[in-house]
């Protein structure tokens, strides 16, 4: 477990070694994927950072699988991770945001054939955002290869409790990347663009069990749930201590987590008419943020379950999300009970 002492200068890598070193099976192959995975969010912070200087901004005029126009961005971030995971030579199988299929990677060497981790990402998430210079990111998480896999796919298509890495990385004010191995253990380090060092600047991050914000696009407050209206009613209604909740929405999912995660309260996608399974999608968008959130202390649901409890159908599947604060979570779960169980709550 990683030792409080000065942080400064503790680089990524440095950590990630000394946090293998606990790690008795340790080969060496998860600190080189995650070397790789830094490679290229400095290389995507680079870009977004003068995007606006460089033509990058704007669609690249092509559709995803998810129906959605590609930003030149999103392609561009895409290749990139891709390449960075490929030259690795310590992953199998990667699904992207941007991708249909489960990408493959073709081993080069012996030693490739030996790669045992899979990658779930999504190059840049928030893209609705990427053109008016708001925080956008990369969502991350890391699987072991099932090893009696028969399809690629098998390897995704388990519950999140089967993810041993996740993070995200922000690119905004300054670039922020945030990380858990496991073990109740998140970190976050900050880009010294100087240097093109992550440097530890965020030790063992602990969500507050309460917060007062939250996030949630109540544009759709018409097309959700009854639990989910009910519960935010109680929010505008309830006061805690004499203090309101305040509302608080970017719509990049990364930079709304980051800040739930930090300062608590809770961030929200349920499911509404439209997206009747909700939008976020559940292997590389709410698995990667639910395993955060609870290493940090918090909490994600869907209402009925616990977001890692899920077993996607498909690598796109997507699923309700509301996570945070144990506290403000565990209201959510008490409005969810009440509402499949057809009670009306005691504030209505
Ligand atoms: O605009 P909406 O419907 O509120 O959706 C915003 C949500 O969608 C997303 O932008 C989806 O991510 P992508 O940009 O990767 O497609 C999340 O970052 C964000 O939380």
């Amino acid at each position: 477990m990683f030792e409080q002492k000065d942080t400064e200068f503790i680089t990524l890598s440095r950590f990630v070694l000394d946090e293998q070193k606990w790690h008795k099976e340790a080969t060496g192959d998860l600190s080189i994927l995650l070397s790789s995975l830094q490679v290229a969010c400095k290389f995507v912070e680079s870009i977004v950072r003068k995007a606006g200087l460089v033509g990058m901004l704007g669609e690249e005029g092509s559709v995803n699988v998810q129906g959605e126009g590609q930003k030149k961005l999103d392609v561009l971030a895409n290749k990139l991770f891709i390449q960075s995971l490929k030259s690795s030579g310590c992953v199998a199988y990667m699904v992207s945001e941007e991708n249909k299929d489960v990408i493959i990677v073709e081993p080069k060497s012996e030693c490739d054939k030996n790669a045992k981790y899979c990658v779930a990402f999504d190059p840049i998430d928030g893209s609705s955002n990427i053109d008016t210079g708001i925080n956008v990111g990369t969502i991350f998480g890391v699987f072991r290869m099932k090893e009696d896999a028969k399809n690629p796919e098998d390897s995704f298509l388990v519950s999140g409790n089967n993810i041993i890495v996740a993070g995200y990385c922000m690119y905004g004010s300054s670039c922020n990347l945030v990380i858990t191995l496991g073990n109740n253990n998140v970190n976050g380090f900050t880009l010294n663009p100087s240097l093109g060092e992550f440097i530890l600047t965020h030790p063992n991050i602990r969500t507050p069990e309460h917060g007062d914000t939250y996030s949630i696009n109540e544009g759709k407050y018409t097309k959700w749930d009854e639990a989910t209206k009910a519960y935010i009613d109680f929010l505008k209604l309830h006061q805690e201590g004499g203090k309101t909740y305040a509302s608080r929405y970017i719509g990049s999912m990364v930079a709304d987590v980051h800040r739930t995660l930090m300062s608590g309260g809770i961030f929200a996608y349920p499911v509404d008419s439209e997206n009747t399974n909700g939008k976020l999608r559940t292997l590389y968008e709410s698995f990667p943020m639910a395993f955060l959130c609870e290493q940090a202390g918090g909490k994600a649901t869907t209402g009925a379950k616990r977001v890692l409890d899920i077993v996607p159908r498909s690598i796109h599947d997507r699923c309700p999300i509301f996570l945070g604060s144990k506290e403000n979570v565990e209201t959510v779960e008490e409005f969810f009970e009440i509402y499949s169980n057809n009670l009306t709550p005691a504030f209505r």
